[in-house]
């Protein structure tokens, strides 16, 4: 096994969950997708790094996963896009990287038992009883990682989906929308895909308390992705709560599962998840099935909600809550990721918020 940019890296040490993610292509989107906080992320795809990386494919600001773990680091890139190799963007950001590993063991292992901690150390001086006991003193469980990838104050985000990308050409004409979308971690997709749908979007911090969002007189709130768990943050749950039923509220994934929370459900820690571009969701009401991005280790108990709230998606792998709305509050939500980077388009998010 190898490190990638050995040198940044000496005395490190990361504790983290192993997850596994069956995305073809989009590393560079899942390294940059803050949801991954809290988690080492081992690409099935056997050869990683072949596209580089580049400027316009960034999901936020930062690298927020605790590191990478790969079959095959690609001896070169070829792209046009492409500004830097995946080992030196890595080194750069202080992000561990590990490649020769079996991945394909490992993933066997995680589908097996569940998904486990992880250490990645760079002291070859620890025994593998050292990095078991490590293992042990850590958990995901009850963390809050919100607070570590959210951003500190209020902003406006005004940049579309470039024209060159932009598959969707059925655009929604009329009136602009205000959103105010909640950052728990949020993905510039999400933002860039609201804006190509002609909506004006402020950005608050997690905590930005639900009475200043009521002032602003929103026409919808966006509840983001995030990473984590759901019942380690209390004070999101208590936000959701206080602007149901005052404003129409989308959620899409730690959003949708704090959006089940405020509703009276519980959400539970999945074996080890939904992490990759190919899972197959069927919208119940329509029978249509999409293929979906998703990325997440908790679900939504659809038993535990209350009467009223209709689960309208499922995942067809396993049958696990995918989607919810409460039409009569104006209240959406979806566990898997609209607007996909990585992934395919089947969900475009313009489809499902102008359902509100
Ligand atoms: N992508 C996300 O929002 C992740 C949701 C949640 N924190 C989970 O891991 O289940």
């Amino acid at each position: 096994m190898a490190p990638f940019g050995e040198p940044s890296h000496l005395g490190r040490k990361e504790l983290k969950l192993v997850v596994f993610n069956t995305s073809l292509t989009g590393y560079q989107e899942i390294l940059t997708d803050p949801s991954y906080a809290g988690q080492f992320v081992l690409m099935t795809c056997p050869h990683i790094g072949n596209t580089g990386v580049n400027f316009g494919d960034e999901e936020s600001s930062q690298c927020f996963l605790g590191g990478l773990v790969i079959r095959s680091l690609s001896i070169g890139t070829s792209n046009w896009r492409c500004v830097e190799s995946l080992g030196d963007y890595l080194t750069k950001r202080n992000i561990m990287g590990i490649y020769d590993v079996d991945t394909r063991a490992i993933t066997r292992r995680l589908r097996q038992d569940g998904s486990l901690i992880g250490v990645l150390s760079t002291e070859e001086s620890r025994t593998d009883g050292d990095l078991l006991q490590m293992s042990r003193s850590w958990d995901i469980v009850g963390v809050d990682l919100i607070g570590d990838v959210s951003c500190t104050s209020p902003y406006e985000w005004v940049d579309k989906t470039e024209s060159d990308w932009d598959f969707n050409t059925n655009k929604r004409d009329g009136k602009t929308f205000n959103v105010i979308a909640y950052d728990f971690g949020i993905k510039h997709n999400i933002l860039r895909r609201l804006a190509s749908h002609g909506c004006k979007i402020t950005v608050v911090p997690a905590t930005w308390p639900a009475s200043e969002t009521l002032i602003m007189k929103p026409d919808g709130v966006l509840f983001s992705n995030g990473p984590g768990d759901p019942s380690a943050v209390p004070y999101a749950v208590q936000t959701v709560k206080e602007l149901l039923g005052k404003v129409p509220v989308f959620g899409i994934c730690m959003g949708h599962q704090l959006l089940g929370q405020a509703l009276g459900g519980k959400t539970f820690k999945m074996k080890f998840g939904h992490h990759g571009g190919n899972h197959p969701v069927r919208d119940i009401r329509s029978g249509r099935v999409d293929i979906s991005a998703q990325n997440h280790n908790y679900a939504v108990d659809p038993a535990t909600l209350p009467e009223g709230v209709e689960v309208t998606h499922i995942n067809l792998n396993d049958g696990t809550c995918a989607g919810l709305a409460f039409p009569s509050m104006k209240i959406m939500s979806l566990q898997y990721h609209p607007e996909a980077s990585p992934g395919p388009h089947d969900s475009d998010l313009g489809k499902q918020y102008t359902a509100l």
